[in-house]
């Protein structure tokens, strides 16, 4: 059986530390292995991504299928951020950034004049590196959304929808007390999946992650983890994340970024065994990031 060949799998030192610059002109690479599926549930065709001048994604094509969970890695500073909040249209909110090129959501564009962008982060909902629920209580938490969007009639349909997100972001046992106490008030675990909870009452069809677990403990991930693979039957996830051992963990497909370009797509398993780009198999390897 083919070994993982991530980093943290004991990398001499004299390997490590090869310089990202040194393979610093990737503009004109095309991106190996399979970016493109048979009907996607989001597609993303020819996106660059300006900050000023500054040219951060360069000519990326890559669909995401439905219910897969797909992973985002990279060097710092690579364009995983960015990429993922492109499919929400997040990027929208920072004055000088410009989106170029084409992301469709169920076949339709996103990026569309008539597109309005309430609607379309509810349906591509988003989870942050840092848990960041509302100065509210747990209960108002979960169902701010549910209450803008008008998915409740009334208050036994807003406990329902309040219940069944707690419960599928693991935190019902835990809360189901204490709704009226403040979510801030959670441990950072519980805040996290309060907001994955957040998440999930607007019934997105997609939520993106971006590095969901990097301010948690070891046991407050694994719980995030355990939580992405039962999300992962209902709804289609995105997942940027600085751990590869998480990336094989939980994705099923993984995208190799670096530099701004998207260099190696494919099965996650294939990724961490047998990478077919040098850049993928350096990163994978430990001699950079
Ligand atoms: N708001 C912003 N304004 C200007 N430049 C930005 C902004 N956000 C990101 N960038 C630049 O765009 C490039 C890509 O950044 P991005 O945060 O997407 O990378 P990343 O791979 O997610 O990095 P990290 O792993 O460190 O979070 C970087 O060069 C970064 O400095």
């Amino acid at each position: 059986m083919n070994q993982m060949k991530t980093a943290d799998a004991a990398v001499p030192e004299e390997a490590r530390g090869l310089d990202i610059h040194a393979h610093a002109d990737v503009s004109n690479y095309e991106t190996t292995g399979d970016p493109l599926l048979d009907n996607p549930k989001m597609s993303a065709r020819n996106v660059n991504v300006y900050y000023g001048e500054k040219h951060a994604i360069m000519d990326v094509s890559l669909d995401i299928g439905g219910n897969e969970v797909i992973a985002m890695i990279g060097p710092s500073g690579c364009g995983k951020s960015t990429f993922l909040r492109c499919l929400n249209r997040m990027n929208d909110t920072i004055p000088i950034c410009r989106v170029k090129g084409d992301i469709q959501l169920d076949g339709e564009d996103i990026y569309h004049s008539r597109q309005d962008t309430v609607l379309l982060r509810a349906r591509v909902g988003m989870v942050f590196q840092k848990p960041n629920p509302f100065p509210k209580s747990i209960y108002e938490n979960v169902a701010y959304g549910p209450r803008i969007h008008g998915l409740a009639h009334n208050k036994i349909e807003m406990d329902e929808i309040v219940e069944n997100s707690l419960r599928r972001a693991s935190l019902w046992e835990e809360v189901k007390d204490v709704l009226d106490k403040p979510g801030t008030g959670l441990s950072g675990g519980q805040q996290q999946r309060l907001c994955i909870a957040r998440a999930i009452a607007v019934s997105p069809e997609v939520i993106l992650m971006d590095e969901p677990c990097s301010a948690l403990d070891p046991i407050a991930t694994a719980r995030i983890e355990e939580l992405i693979d039962e999300l992962k039957e209902r709804f289609t996830i995105a997942i940027v994340t600085h751990s590869m051992q998480q990336a094989a963990r939980v994705s099923q497909r993984t995208a190799y970024f670096h530099l701004g370009k998207l260099i190696e797509v494919g099965q996650t398993k294939q990724i961490f065994t047998n990478p077919q780009h040098e850049l993928t198999e350096n990163y994978i390897t430990g001699r950079f990031g």
